[in-house]
């Protein structure tokens, strides 16, 4: 089914009918950005995860582990998280309504560049949605007007959008200064952006004296664990670990569903690689996928134009850093598809450098299409050794790889040499937090200190928790210099290239990549999820609901569970095409009917939701071709091979 033929609104309909999902303490009246999955949902998304570990942590050999979900405030500080996991918000006085700063500036120049179109009589290329949220808003936001709009500004407003991504919070603010952007449903004008953090913050314990916060990623636990899980691993690099579990952020204004929630479930993977070697062995094996790359310089032009390369040619001319952001890239693709993601609604955006985080090397977002826009539902990040870094300076536990080198190698580093005697009189009791900030600077560090202690014979840094906000250290006081040394171990801090999974993302995305209705009847809806992530995989449905009937769909039942692949019955007394038609909307992708033939000759058939069409043969035949179907990849015609054509007297 075309994209225009899409509705938002037909689709959620199902999915709130079926039961998919649904607002959580909805009785209560809901909170906004909490959800509940009901009977199919949970199975969908456990199928997905199933899927998520064979294609990766068994297929890849990760360490899984499932670590805490409250986490204490000093990780978190380390991390970076406390000062900077935040977003711009800004606040109307007058209503107390809220805004993220990014998602107004986007929106209401959306709306105007809509009006504008409009204005000119251009056909919209987007359907128009009819949802309700989508309603509400346009009632919101007055600026949809048809109002022409000079052509130096619309090619403004292209540009900002696709820089959208990238501005920070004062730069969001001179924008809306600058093109009039308030409150869209007043007009009126709104504080200047302010940073909000994400994290929802708690007490650990009953004294409430120890900071925490629920996770707003898995990953931090994956990093504290890096020693053990390197020996674990026999001390052999690369290697990487894995964790699936909830994640929570307490979002400025929660909107689209499952797309943007404040508790959600995140598969994470951490691959810790060697820094001078981030060749992938299995690179080979996704070097020729073709994918849709929207790389920064692009976006940074203002445009947002595809090029659609190899994973081999984009690493190979540097647009992909390196081999394993590329292997892990194509790893990724490769997952999506398979679990129902349309291709043809997947692109790999890169961060723009003003986007990026200081420490990443480069970071690709897997962006899946949807009636909402292109919605990043993987983010893939190398993030060089920025994480294990911070904790071991933090914690003083080494979080590093020691390789014992073939030959010894003769190198030269820096030393500190401190005259430990005079530091006491000097810098008092902050002596020791001197000291400690000396010893654990880093060979780059280093080598700019030794620069600074030459010119100006002191060096002046500030060190955290001590009396002066600058501390002055004379070159009476140390010593830097290069030394050479022997050495017959090489010791490193992995890098590390981390997929990180939105769960409840892609889940949304592949309801709209596999929702159509039926040519001949709108009204009957069908989920096309690939078998292998179905919530049921099969519906057995009797001809009629009598003794005879019940006995040949006894003996189905017990052959599908010895077989374990879930089914349902439906025995009640609506016609094989509803319910077949019910089933359709759940997603299920086969349907075997019980007959008078059944209780002759063992058969059944075999009826496919997609095609409709139908075959018949005996029931270990049936079985074993939703087996290989479902689980081993095989399509209708091949798992079929065995089954003979059926024409159907009953699908309504
Ligand atoms: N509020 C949310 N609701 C649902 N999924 C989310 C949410 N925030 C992040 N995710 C998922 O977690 C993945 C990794 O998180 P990451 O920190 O990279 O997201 P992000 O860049 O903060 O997302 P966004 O910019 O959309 O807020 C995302 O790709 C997305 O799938």
């Amino acid at each position: 089914m075309s994209n225009e033929e899409f509705s938002r609104e037909a689709l959620e309909s199902v999915l709130k009918r079926r039961f998919f999902f649904a607002p959580s303490f909805e009785i209560y009246g809901g909170v906004s950005g909490l959800y509940d999955y009901g009977p199919p949902g949970c199975a969908l998304q456990a199928n997905i995860i199933d899927a998520w570990r064979k294609h990766f942590v068994l297929e890849e050999d990760m360490l899984e582990v499932d670590c805490t979900m409250l986490t204490p405030h000093e990780v978190l500080k380390t991390s970076g998280h406390v000062d900077k996991f935040a977003d711009w918000m800004c606040r109307d006085l007058k209503t107390g309504e809220i805004f993220r700063a990014d998602h107004l500036v986007e929106e209401v120049i959306e709306a105007r560049l809509k009006g504008d179109k409009e204005a000119r009589g251009i056909a919209q290329e987007e359907p128009e949605e009819e949802d309700e949220q989508k309603k509400k808003r346009k009632k919101k936001v007055k600026e949809i007007k048809a109002i022409k709009l000079d052509d130096e500004v619309v090619q403004e407003y292209e540009t900002i959008l696709a820089k959208i991504d990238g501005y920070s919070g004062p730069e969001l603010g001179a924008l809306m200064k600058q093109y009039n952007i308030g409150n869209p449903a007043t007009g009126e004008a709104l504080e200047p952006p302010i940073e909000f953090n994400l994290m929802f913050e708690t007490a650990i314990g009953p004294s409430g004296q120890l900071k925490g916060y629920l996770r707003p990623e898995t990953a931090q636990g994956q990093f504290l664990n890096f020693n053990k899980l390197l020996d674990f691993n026999n001390e052999r690099m690369p290697f990487a670990s894995a964790s699936i579990g909830k994640s929570f952020r307490n979002e400025i204004s929660p909107r689209s569903g499952l797309l943007r929630v404040r508790e959600f479930l995140m598969a994470e993977i951490e691959h810790f690689v060697d820094p001078e070697n981030k060749a992938h062995a299995n690179f080979d094996a996704i070097k020729d996928l073709k994918i849709s790359l929207l790389p920064k310089e692009v976006q940074q032009a203002g445009k947002t134009d595809i090029s659609e390369i190899t994973i081999g040619e984009a690493v190979a001319k540097k647009i992909i850093d390196n081999e394993t952001l590329g292997y892990f890239i194509g790893r990724i693709y490769l997952f999506l598809v398979k679990i129902g993601v349309d291709p043809k609604k997947l692109r790999f955006r890169q961060h723009m450098s003003n986007e990026m985080a200081h420490y990443a090397q480069d970071c690709w977002d897997a962006e899946l299409q949807t009636s909402y826009g292109w919605i990043e539902c993987v983010g893939c990040a190398d993030r060089s050794a920025y994480d294990l870094s911070v904790h071991a300076a933090k914690t003083k536990e080494k979080l590093a790889v020691r390789e014992a080198l073939k030959e010894p190698q003769t190198v030269e580093l820096y030393e500190c040499e401190i005259e430990k005697k005079k530091f006491g009189p000097l810098f008092r009791k902050d002596a020791p937090k001197v000291e400690e900030w000396l010893n654990t600077r880093t060979q780059c560090d280093l080598e700019e200190l030794a620069k600074e202690l030459e010119q100006k014979c002191k060096i002046t840094a500030k060190i955290a928790n001590t009396a002066a906000a600058e501390t002055e250290i004379p070159d009476s006081l140390i010593k830097i210099e290069k030394k050479k040394k022997t050495v017959h171990v090489r010791e490193y801090t992995p890098n590390v290239i981390e997929p990180s999974f939105g769960i409840g993302r892609v889940i949304y995305a592949i309801f709209e990549h596999s929702f159509w209705t039926r040519p001949e009847d709108s009204a009957r809806a069908v989920l096309s999820f690939p078998p292998l992530v179905a919530p049921t995989k099969v519906l057995v449905v009797p001809l009629m609901n009598n003794k005879e009937l019940q006995d040949a769909t006894k003996t189905v039942k017990a052959t599908l569970r010895r077989a374990q692949i879930p089914f349902k019955v439906d025995d009640s007394g609506a016609s094989i095409g509803k319910r077949y038609a019910r089933n359709d909307e759940l997603g299920t992708p086969f349907g075997i009917t019980v007959d008078y033939d059944t209780i002759q000759d063992g058969s059944v058939t075999l009826r496919d939701r997609d095609s409709t069409s139908q075959k018949r043969g005996s029931l270990a035949d049936v079985v074993a071709a939703v087996e290989a179907i479902t689980y081993r990849g095989a399509s209708w015609d091949e798992g079929t091979k065995k089954l003979v054509p059926f024409e159907s007297k009953n699908e309504d």
